[in-house]
């Protein structure tokens, strides 16, 4: 595993200032590595500034290339980061090394992007002059990730800024650096130049700072907690950087009356459940319509006592250990709330620890009310709170009252309901009869406080890009 950090081509750091990754699962220690503040930050914009002279002058077809023997390596690598990523985030193997290959449908995505990024010819309205508009790279890009997708959440703004002819400078979570850095050996592998791309870790605030401040960083990308997104878009408005901001979610699942339990059933396990509830997206509230709240609640519950929780590196594990000690203290918290406000544990509600790794049971609250947290801020833990209604007006209303506009999911077998629902819900995501709808080929971003722009489709590769027109005269 790559312990150093990777700027301008070389694998760089000082023995004596590193950081442990600790695995949440045993809570051991499984490797130390460089920690990165000021300078190492200073030394990766001055590689990728320098480097994009020669990155953006290739032609397309060249950084399609890259992406494309880049991808090949990860594909070859998959299971050795699958079990990086297991070992210092906690997900179920099987999860990380899928995560691997949605991470890499960013990077196969977009090195066909890189070929079309077409411009328009526009009618003047004078009989001597031509108007062009061209897409140019927008330059160098900062890039700051999360820990619960530590391969997706690179590749997802990492690739379209390559494709589009950007360099980048890339800080990782620190929970999480050895995932990015084995990316990054790849990346160097794939013949991507010195400087093109370069991941750092360590210290955020000094290396975020640091990238704010620098007038050659012309665009920040970040995927992470609203409350950091803010400061970020704040500190990016000195020198208007372009930004992009994936943040906070609160999804609401709605089951109407006419859904096909089964399949409610099966998504909400999948959307609730993942990466531990660990993700942006997951459902964090439960609407299901009165006439089949008892028997959804029935089928919901049994599906839950068939998970299994442990060490993501065993078989058959569903639930993997929670990032840190502070994520159990938020879950504990709402669920404490919930209870005393009357809502009831039907399944699990325990956190454990087991062989050092801190655990929480997917838990299921029901008689949840508007008025608790769980309603109301996002959980980022295994607890699915359900709460019951009784029109389709009354649902739509409660869902939307929510400062979050990320992921929204609805379950309804009969096609109008489903339209006019999920039309009118106020979320950049909306799962119909669908739990899962993260693809390479869409655009993922929200609505409100949940962030600004896209990633992933077309729509991705245009944050990358400025756009300017050449009035010719003839
Ligand atoms: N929308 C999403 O996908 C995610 C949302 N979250 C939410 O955020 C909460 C906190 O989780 P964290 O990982 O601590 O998220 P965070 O927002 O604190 O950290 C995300 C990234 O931002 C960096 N960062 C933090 N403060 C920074 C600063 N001042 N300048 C520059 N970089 C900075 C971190 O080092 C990390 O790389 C979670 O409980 C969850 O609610 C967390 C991860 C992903
Ligand atoms: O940050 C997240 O939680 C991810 O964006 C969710 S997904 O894209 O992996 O579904």
């Amino acid at each position: 595993m790559r312990k150093k950090l990777y700027i301008n081509g070389k694998w760089q750091g000082e023995e004596h200032d590193q950081f442990d990754v600790v695995n949440p699962a045993t809570k051991q220690v499984i490797a130390a590595v460089s920690n990165g503040g000021k300078n190492e930050a200073e030394q990766a914009v001055e590689a990728a500034h320098t480097a994009f002279e020669m990155w953006s002058g290739f032609t397309a077809q060249e950084r399609s290339g890259f992406l494309a023997k880049w991808h090949q390596l990860i594909e070859e690598n998959k299971e050795e980061i699958g079990k990086i990523m297991t070992m210092e985030q906690g997900k179920p193997l099987k999860e990380a090394i899928g995560e691997v290959g949605y991470a890499n449908g960013f990077i196969s995505w977009y090195a066909e992007e890189a070929k079309r990024i077409y411009g328009d010819t526009i009618p003047a309205s004078q009989t001597n002059k031509r108007i062009f508009v061209q897409k140019q790279p927008v330059g160098v890009v900062s890039a700051i990730t999360p820990w619960n997708f530590p391969a997706a959440m690179i590749t997802r703004k990492v690739a379209p800024a390559l494709a589009a002819g950007c360099t980048a400078v890339i800080k990782s979570a620190e929970e999480t650096p050895l995932t990015a850095l084995k990316l990054a050996e790849l990346a160097e592998e794939a013949g991507i130049p010195a400087g093109v791309v370069n991941v750092i870790t360590g210290k955020p605030k000094e290396i975020g700072d640091a990238w704010l401040q620098d007038d050659r960083v012309r665009k920040i990308t970040f995927t992470g907690s609203t409350e950091v997104g803010k400061q970020l878009m704040k500190g990016a408005a000195e020198t208007v950087k372009k930004v992009s901001l994936e943040l906070g979610g609160h999804a609401p699942f709605i089951v109407m009356e006419d859904a096909d339990l089964d399949k409610a059933v099966e998504q909400l396990i999948g959307s609730k459940f993942r990466n531990s509830g660990q993700t942006c997206i997951c459902t964090n509230r439960v609407y299901v319509q009165a006439t089949i709240l008892e028997a959804f609640s029935e089928k919901f519950k049994a599906a839950v006592a068939e998970l299994k929780t442990g060490n993501g590196l065993e078989e058959n594990v569903d639930l993997g250990p929670l990032i840190n000690d502070q994520a159990i203290e938020k879950v504990q918290s709402h669920l404490d709330d919930a209870t005393a406000k009357g809502g009831e544990v039907s399944i699990g509600g325990n956190s454990f620890v087991k062989n050092g790794g801190q655990y929480f049971e997917p838990t299921i609250i029901t008689g949840a009310t508007d008025d608790m947290l769980c309603m109301n801020e996002e959980t980022f833990g295994p607890v699915a709170p359900i709460a019951s209604f009784e029109t389709e007006e009354e649902v739509i209303q409660r869902a939307n009252n929510s400062p979050y506009g990320l992921a929204a999911y609805v379950f309804s077998e009969n096609i109008g309901r489903a339209v006019r629902v999920s039309e009118a819900l106020e979320y950049g995501i909306v799962g119909v009869n669908d739990g899962l709808p993260s693809v390479p080929q869409a655009p993922f971003g929200g609505m409100k406080e949940s962030g600004i722009g896209r990633e992933g489709g077309h729509h991705g590769i245009e944050e990358y890009l400025e756009v300017k027109y050449i009035s010719l005269g003839v």
